[in-house]
């Protein structure tokens, strides 16, 4: 997963200043910031409806459209592969992460 993710990053990243003729992520960078988030807003949308139609097969497909966009988004932020990686680094290190008004929520 993780090279996978590293490689189509690399991708877009070097799409970012080409004019590919044909490229879908070259035509998400032209069209914009808000056309990016639309797609992004468009595909976790997907997502959901796979996901609550339980379909297994399909919500993968629909999280890697999803998966996908985030990374054009964050190219097109400058925000690096490796800056996102870190955050989940520290998370992943913290344990017990139940805010306590969840807690209150669970208990009553
Ligand atoms: N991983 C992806 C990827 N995932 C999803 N998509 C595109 O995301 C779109 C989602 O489908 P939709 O039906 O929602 O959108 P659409 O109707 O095609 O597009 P809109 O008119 O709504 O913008 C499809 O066009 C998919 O092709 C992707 N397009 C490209 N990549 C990878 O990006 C890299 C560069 O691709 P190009 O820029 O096309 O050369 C390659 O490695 C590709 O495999």
């Amino acid at each position: 997963m993780n090279g996978a993710v590293q490689g189509l990053y690399e991708i877009i990243r070097a799409r970012r200043g080409e004019r590919t003729q044909g490229s879908y992520t070259c035509y998400l960078f032209e069209q914009g910031l808000d056309k990016i988030l639309k797609k992004v807003g468009e595909e976790a949308s997907e997502c959901i409806i796979a996901a609550k139609n339980g379909d297994g097969a399909q919500t993968a497909q629909e999280l890697c459209d999803l998966i996908y966009h985030l990374l054009v988004l964050m190219v097109e932020q400058d925000i690096p592969l490796d800056a996102v990686e870190e955050i989940l680094e520290q998370r992943r290190r913290k344990q017990g992460n139940l805010k306590e008004f969840h807690q209150v929520d669970r208990n009553s």
